[in-house]
């Protein structure tokens, strides 16, 4: 999975031959990367706001925080990857490869030795989830439950592992108003997070940084979490007006004691990496300079195991809860739905938008 320098020179070779232009949002995002690789975090003086192409090169550089320059390096291999075979015709893709890329808008998704990853792909919003996002990671899991790969991963791109909902969704208001908005907000929350209650491969969570909000609630869905020691773990509903979904009002009581999850998730108490581990909500903890090294090679030792010994297992262990969950799933959507139409929330939102508040 490790990107080489000959993998990442290849890839800058790649580029100058893609025959149509990527668009300027995905050009961003190779410039950043490169820069990341090449020169490690951005320390440049921030270019004025009159000076709107370097602004906007700078901030996609800057937003990529402190990640390491390795996985920067295979995060531009990975985007190029995806591009190559999005942009260009299909006969490029190699028969008898086993490694796929597809075009989605918010994801990077990849498939090699036998690893379905889905990454997150939003780094300048810190992954946050916008509705485009919710639909393409169904459509990837869907994939990834029908593909060859034996396990599948989900992750993020640049310093966050994701910032949760994406807190303009709440602004695109229908002609049925605030209600039509809340009810199809839950529809598409039932249906989200029933995917992952569903899925039946080994499902892993590599948090490559912070995580708030549904990012975090998901995980008591996953079969193993492993983190970045830079990743904290955030719920606070409480302070947005809302209220624990990803059948998190279930799974975190059950992991880590009602008490200490009701301190993550009516007091929206953060927890640090190795807190959240001794919890139960995460497997294990990895210094973040040899994180992707030391997860990348554990999960490809996993992935040599029997895949249907792996699905069948995950089977015994889940199968029993499923009901439970799907009931779960239901009532805090229905829950949610309410509690978006409510003063609390509302403020929350217009708090965050008009850059009044931050977690
Ligand atoms: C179908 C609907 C289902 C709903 C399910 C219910 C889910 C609930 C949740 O997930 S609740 C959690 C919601 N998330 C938040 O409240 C996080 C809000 N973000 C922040 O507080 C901060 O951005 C931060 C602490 C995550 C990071 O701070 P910082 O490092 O200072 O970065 P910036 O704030 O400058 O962020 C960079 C850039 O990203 C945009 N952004 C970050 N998070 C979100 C978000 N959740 N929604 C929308 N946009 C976000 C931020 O606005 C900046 O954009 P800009 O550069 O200004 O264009």
């Amino acid at each position: 999975m490790r990107a080489s320098q000959k993998d990442f020179e290849n890839a800058m070779n790649q580029v100058k031959l893609l025959k149509k232009d990527p668009g300027n949002e995905v050009k961003l995002k190779l410039y950043s990367l490169y820069k990341q690789a090449t020169e490690g975090p951005c320390n440049m003086p921030k270019p004025g706001v009159f000076d709107l192409i370097n602004k906007a090169k700078w901030d996609a550089w800057n937003a990529l925080g402190s990640l390491p320059k390795e996985t920067a390096r295979q995060n531009y291999v990975d985007l190029v990857s995806s591009l190559s075979s999005s942009l260009e015709s299909s006969s490029q893709v190699e028969p008898g490869t086993d490694r796929k890329s597809t075009g989605y808008e918010t994801l990077m998704v990849t498939s090699e030795d036998g690893i379905t990853k889905i990454m997150l792909n939003r780094p300048t919003k810190k992954n946050a989830l916008n509705v485009e996002m919710y639909h393409e990671i169904m459509h990837a899991l869907k994939a990834a439950s029908k593909d060859d790969s034996a396990i599948t991963v989900l992750t993020g791109n640049g310093d966050y592992y994701s910032s949760g909902n994406d807190l303009t969704n709440f602004t695109d208001i229908p002609p049925g108003g605030v209600e039509e908005k809340a009810k199809n907000g839950a529809i598409l929350l039932r249906e989200f997070v029933g995917c992952f209650i569903d899925f039946p491969k080994p499902l892993i969570a590599v948090v490559n940084g912070p995580a708030v909000g549904i990012s975090v609630t998901l995980l008591g869905l996953f079969d193993a979490v492993y983190a970045s020691d830079r990743a904290t773990f955030h719920t606070p509903f409480s302070h947005l007006g809302q209220s624990p979904e990803g059948c998190s009002s279930y799974t975190f009581p059950k992991i880590m004691s009602p008490a200490k999850a009701t301190e993550m998730l009516v007091f929206g108490k953060k927890l640090t990496a190795g807190e959240a581990c001794a919890q139960g909500l995460v497997t294990e903890v990895f210094p973040d300079s040899t994180f992707q090294k030391e997860v990348w090679t554990r999960l490809k030792a996993f992935a040599k195991l029997p895949p249907n010994a792996m699905r069948i297992s995950k089977e015994i262990i889940r199968n029993r809860e499923k009901e439970k969950l799907h009931a779960v799933n239901a009532e805090e959507c229905s829950v949610l739905q309410g509690r978006w139409l409510s003063d609390e929330c509302m403020n929350a939102v217009v708090n965050f938008l008009s850059r009044k508040s931050k977690l």
